[in-house]
């Protein structure tokens, strides 16, 4: 195959930063995909709709002009022990709120606000699951005693499993999932559950993390994981299951804050999004599954209207830059310098 149209897709799980970071990452994915879940781990968190709404109107601003109109930041809010069920009122009715963000205390980036005590969120949780507002969840546990390439798989029994028996009419994202046992779990759950996927997910595993070296640019979390993780990720995006969809984890940091004694968690892939993704796909042999997990399950998740336009991806080979302007830094894409056999025209 030469070349593929699909219709437009979606980006289910972003995160833009803010400020004049967000100017230089926003093109990429608007380039790309009409639309995003963006994330609200900033410093200081969005836990507001109003700071949801400030938010959306900077990135609106930040697009460039050629790209105006075309992209919709679809926003959520970040959970804290202090969330209220009345902000759940407010979000709901401000139409621009598209879920709330579940970040346990600890887990990953800016997630220091999150989550302490799950209980103390269940009046939340039941408005949510009320007014019909979906969970997103950062699925790791945070006890630093459990090994942390398990710290999925523990949080399933923990947290997610009571969490769906508790709200069973409550929807719930199982964001970036990386292993056989979410993917098990997500399958067999009732048909409020669903997953997103990561392209860094399905192209690499833990080995990545080590390749002649500590690389700094293939640490993100949850961590890689084995590669009969991999192959089950890669077989739930091509198995044509409605409930596993895109949603990239593009994850910007500073080059200095990737290649550092303490570098942060996070792989940035908007520069490339849906070109990996089809590489993996196109490993699979499953290029004809592309489509529906990048543009039509996640918009049918969340109850919106699958888009309509449609992007070109042609057979061609191109190397991906060695880094990208990132305010006075650098930013350090996937892949830099290697080639990819995918292009959007
Ligand atoms: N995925 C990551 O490794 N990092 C994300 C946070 C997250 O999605 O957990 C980030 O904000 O940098
Ligand atoms: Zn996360
Ligand atoms: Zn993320």
């Amino acid at each position: 195959m030469t070349s593929i149209t699909i219709i437009r897709p979606d980006d289910w799980h972003l995160h833009l930063r803010d400020g004049e970071q967000l100017s230089f990452v926003l093109p990429h994915t608007a380039k790309q995909f009409a639309r995003a879940i963006i994330m609200p781990n900033l410093k200081p968190p969005i836990v507001t709709t109003d700071m949801a709404l400030s938010y959306r109107a900077r990135i609106l601003a930040a697009l460039p002009e050629p790209l105006h109109g075309a992209f919709d930041p679809l926003m959520t809010l970040y959970l804290t022990d202090n969330t209220v069920p009345s902000e759940i009122i407010r979000a709901t009715e401000s139409k621009a709120i598209q879920g709330v963000k579940l970040y346990p205390a600890g887990a990953t980036t800016n997630s220091d606000a999150g989550v302490t005590n799950i209980t103390k969120c269940y009046a939340t949780l039941e408005a949510m699951e009320q007014n019909n507002l979906p969970l997103l969840v950062h699925g790791e546990v945070t006890d630093a005693n459990v090994d942390v390439f398990d710290r999925e798989k523990i949080f399933i029994d923990r947290m997610l499993a009571p969490l769906t028996r508790r709200f069973p009419n409550l929807r719930i994202i199982f964001e970036h999932i990386t292993t056989n046992d979410a993917v098990m779990f997500v399958k067999e759950a009732s048909k409020f559950i669903s997953a997103t996927i990561t392209a860094h997910h399905l192209l690499l595993n833990r080995n990545a993390i080590f390749q002649g070296g500590i690389r700094p640019h293939h640490f993100c979390l949850p961590v890689l994981k084995r590669e009969i993780h991999r192959q089950a990720l890669l077989n739930a995006a091509t198995s044509g299951n409605p409930k596993f969809f895109l949603g990239t984890d593009s994850a910007p940091h500073s080059q200095s804050n990737k290649e550092n004694s303490c570098g942060c968690a996070g792989i940035y892939t908007a520069h490339a999004a849906i070109e990996l993704y089809a590489t993996a796909f196109e490993q699979a042999g499953a290029l004809d599954k592309l489509e529906a997990f990048a543009s039509f399950y996640g918009a049918d998740f969340y109850q919106l209207p699958r888009n309509t336009s449609h992007i070109t991806l042609k057979k061609e080979y191109w190397t991906v830059p060695e880094q990208f302007e990132f305010t006075n830094e650098k930013l350090i894409p996937l892949y830099a310098g290697e080639n990819l056999t995918w292009k959007m025209s």
